[in-house]
């Protein structure tokens, strides 16, 4: 009971004033016990303490008979000792056991201490120390061992276990009394109405307490992140995309980023293809302003003019890929309508820049976008990657645009998320020209980690949409997942997101509580 030994400490303390350990005077009862005795005395300056802890040696069960007994090899040299006439080896597992005489013979070989003479065992001198069992019992009465190698060795022989052991020093406070006054902590009715409320003594309001937590809400650390992304790109005088959207043709996809209809990216093995429908009617008209699928029924009807756009943009886009157009040749292979139209889970978000610089062309100007949101990869799941994921794309179009101009962006934009140091390597996407991969250097992992992909927009992918030749834009995309990972020290990509976010995780970490913004 509690009570009990918050009493039986007061009791051990009246009678020293030095400190006292625990373990000594209770060395079977519970730490957790003694802790909250102890906690109780503490916080009425009854008691001080403070915590140890410790690695204690155990011996195995083996090591307590070699501690009791002897070792195997002692066991062994003591038998073939006393046989006066020597020892037949088939006799010894009969005079020390079996088990002894397995490991004891060879190691009483090894140290010396036998002969072997034909069959016969002879003792090779009159006394020997056993020290394994000096070692075991050391450790038996101390717990510990002087030479740590000689402790490391017994672990490895599985001889000697360690166990974390918790033990308290304490010793009297400024407010040390014999007797712990059990103390009140309301006045009730019945105190006052039998006069007891002037002789009780009540606890002390402990006004520094903190109360009880209100589980108050919490940004998930991908929201946070998500957040600071939208705030540079704010900053940095970027509008954002409207992503409401997760299924694409595959003509938004992939079709209109001159990305071949055989590339491999669009094999079964990255991109989810939808099911039902399979297929759209024709390639979405203007995949944001409106939320069903283009079966022409849900759409509204497009004004003449902007449906001819269309038509023209479509056309342009088989054009460049079947037969070349606007000096490109092309890639030159039957272009198939019915890929444009097969419906997936968006893979990338260059779907929507793609269609935001297709609106663009209707009014060409500089113009800076980015949007944040979730795309999807049918990639075998790990500890660092999902079937989908956060992908965060910006683009810039501006005239006299330059691969040099990309990179100092890229340095400005990333010293922003606090990564300074960058590297570029060079890629390949069907859909830029140069491409980058970037790198940056992560301080904490003293490694170079790959942070995002880039490139300047082909003229195959940007003169369909009617957009000026003297017309530059580059783009590039990371993902939300990564430096939230290395922000949070997150191992396991699945407990970021999907079905495995752990509340506790989200609401303990005081980098992501809600905060006024
Ligand atoms: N779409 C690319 C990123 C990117 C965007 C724009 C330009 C170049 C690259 C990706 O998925 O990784």
């Amino acid at each position: 009971m509690v009570t009990d030994l918050t009493a039986e400490v007061l009791d051990v303390l009246s009678r020293t004033d030095e400190p006292i350990l625990s373990t000594d005077v209770f060395p079977s009862t519970p730490s957790t016990e003694i802790k909250s005795a102890l906690d109780r005395l503490k916080s009425r300056e009854m008691v001080f303490y403070e915590t140890i802890d410790k690695d204690e040696a155990i011996l195995t069960p083996e090591a307590e008979g070699i501690a009791a007994n002897g070792s195997h090899e002692a066991k062994v040299f003591e038998a073939v000792l006393q046989a006066v006439e020597g020892m037949r080896i088939s006799d010894l597992p009969k005079a020390v056991g079996q088990e002894s005489a397995k490991i004891g013979r060879g190691k009483a070989f090894k140290e010396g201490w036998i002969k072997k003479d034909n069959d016969i065992l002879w003792a090779n001198r009159e006394s020997i120390t056993d020290t394994s069992r000096e070692q075991l019992q050391t450790i038996q009465s101390t717990h510990t061992h002087p030479d740590p190698k000689i402790l490391n060795d017994l672990k490895k022989r599985k001889l000697v276990t360690m166990h974390k052991v918790i033990s308290y020093k304490f010793s009297k406070g400024p407010k040390f009394a014999r007797r712990f006054v059990k103390e009140e902590t309301d006045l009730t009715a019945d105190m006052l109405a039998s006069g007891t409320w002037n002789t009780v003594s009540f606890k002390p309001y402990n006004f520094k307490s903190m109360g009880a937590s209100t589980g108050s809400g919490a940004l998930h650390p991908l929201n946070k992140v998500r957040h600071e992304f939208r705030q540079i790109f704010f900053e940095m005088g970027f509008e954002e995309m409207p992503t409401n959207r997760y299924v694409e043709t595959g003509f938004w996809n992939f079709d209109a980023l001159f990305v071949p209809q055989q590339h491999p990216a669009r094999d079964q093995q990255d991109t989810f293809f939808i099911s039902d429908p399979p297929y759209a009617d024709r390639p979405r008209e203007d995949p944001q302003e409106t939320q069903s699928l283009p079966n022409g029924s849900a759409s509204e009807p497009l004004p003449k003019k902007a449906k001819q756009d269309y038509e023209q943009y479509f056309k342009n886009v088989k054009e460049v890929h079947e037969t070349g157009k606007y000096g490109s040749i092309g890639y030159r292979y039957p272009y198939d309508d019915d890929e444009s139209l097969k419906l997936v889970l968006r893979t990338h978000t260059t779907a929507i820049s793609t269609y935001m610089l297709h609106k663009l062309a209707a009014n060409p100007r500089p113009a800076r976008y980015f949007s944040i949101d979730r795309v999807f990869r049918n990639e075998s799941v790990d500890a660092t990657h999902l079937a989908e994921f956060h992908q965060v794309e910006g683009v810039i179009a501006d005239y006299g645009l330059t691969l040099g101009g990309l990179i100092g962006f890229m340095e400005v934009f990333f010293a922003k998320m606090g990564i300074h140091r960058l590297r570029f390597k060079p890629a390949y996407n069907p859909y830029t020209e140069p491409s980058m991969e970037i790198f940056g250097f992560h301080e904490g992992l003293d490694k170079w980690v790959e942070i995002g992909n880039s490139g300047m927009f082909r003229p195959e992918m940007l003169e369909p949409m009617g957009l000026p030749p003297d017309m530059r834009i580059y783009g590039w995309g990371l993902s939300l997942e990564r430096p939230t990972m290395i922000k949070y020290g997150v191992k396991n990509i699945r407990e970021l997101l999907g079905h495995k976010v752990d509340l506790n995780f989200v609401e303990s970490n005081p980098a992501v509580r809600l905060e006024k913004d």
